[in-house]
């Protein structure tokens, strides 16, 4: 019970837009696709969902591809939005959940409960062009699992959002996963994908250059920062033996290290320098990864 995508290419002419593309979304899992603008994420979800051929390779959800056929199962939340601005949201909610074979009794019941949880129950009989941009995208995300797909595919489910707004999609959508769910989601936040997903990728030009869970990740990535708190002036220390970067902040400075032992020589010389208020090893933040990966810093 998986979803998998085995060297997966797709071309648009001559352009690779998907290169050789492998992975694997075990049931229940979630999976964060992260990648810059134009770096194949949508082009893949397309793949997954039948709604592009992919070039070569195949894609499976449990043993078989998704097609028509396999709609009542499968939840999307695209890229480029696609409600219907003149309709009312619960007559778009019903009418959606009937296309994936939902009874319309239940699609009115739970359209209610998923407006209810999103705080926006009073807009039931208002047109979709009425809402904010924010109050539309829950429309579109209830109108994606409403139907309690076991595969949710959501293009970057949190884009637009604010803050409030993010944690009450993101508390919904960890919810819907503990129910069984196998949820895959792109997204330009890496504290995202960070915070909810067991597994993730990063995608550049159409091709994965790290992939796997988030701890293993950021293990084999080799690098680790030491944040220092402390009045002193720190920068002295940025020429240490082993130590690879050196960042002022506001309250001291970080440091990215290689080596374990190069910690205790940074906490050995910041004594010198006068009262320490704070020590710790950390580990590399998937900016950090994607940054030395990708060669620049995020969109
Ligand atoms: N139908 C198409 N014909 C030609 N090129 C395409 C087509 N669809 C996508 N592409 C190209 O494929 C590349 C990958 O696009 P895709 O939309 O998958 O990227 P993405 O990672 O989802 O980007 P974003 O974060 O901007 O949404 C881009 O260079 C895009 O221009």
């Amino acid at each position: 019970m998986a979803l998998r995508v085995e060297n997966a290419t797709k071309q648009f002419g001559s352009f690779t837009a998907v290169d050789n593309l492998t992975l694997q979304v075990g049931q229940g899992q979630m999976y964060g696709f992260l990648g810059a603008n134009g770096a194949g994420k949508t082009t893949t979800f397309r793949m997954i969902l039948g709604l592009l051929n992919q070039t070569s390779g195949t894609i499976t959800w449990n043993g078989k591809p998704i097609t028509y056929e396999s709609s009542p199962k499968i939840g999307y939340l695209p890229e480029e939005r696609g409600l219907y601005p003149k309709m009312k949201v619960e007559e778009q909610l019903v009418y959606l959940a009937q296309l994936r074979q939902m009874p319309a009794a239940d699609a009115k019941r739970e359209a209610h409960r998923w407006l209810e949880r999103f705080e926006v129950p009073h807009y039931a009989q208002k047109k979709v062009e009425e809402l904010s941009k924010g109050n539309q995208q829950k429309i579109q995300l209830i109108a994606s699992l409403i139907h309690k797909p076991s595969l949710l595919i959501l293009d970057e489910p949190f884009s637009g959002l604010d803050p409030v707004n993010v944690e009450m999609l993101k508390s919904a959508i960890l919810d819907f996963q503990k129910q069984g769910a196998t949820i895959v989601f792109s997204s330009h936040r890496m504290d995202h994908v960070e915070e909810l997903c067991d597994d993730m990728s990063i995608l550049d030009k159409g091709k994965v250059v790290v992939s796997g869970s988030i701890r293993d990740v950021k293990r084999s990535f080799g690098k680790q920062n030491v944040r220092l708190k402390m009045d002193a002036d720190l920068s002295r220390l940025g020429g240490l033996q082993g130590v690879e970067g050196f960042t002022k902040t506001h309250d001291g400075a970080l440091f990215r290290i290689g080596q374990e032992e190069t910690a205790q020589r940074i906490l050995e010389e910041a004594m010198k320098l006068g009262p320490l208020r704070h020590f710790a090893i950390e580990e590399p933040t998937l900016e950090e990864i994607f940054i030395a990966k990708v060669g620049k810093a995020y969109a």
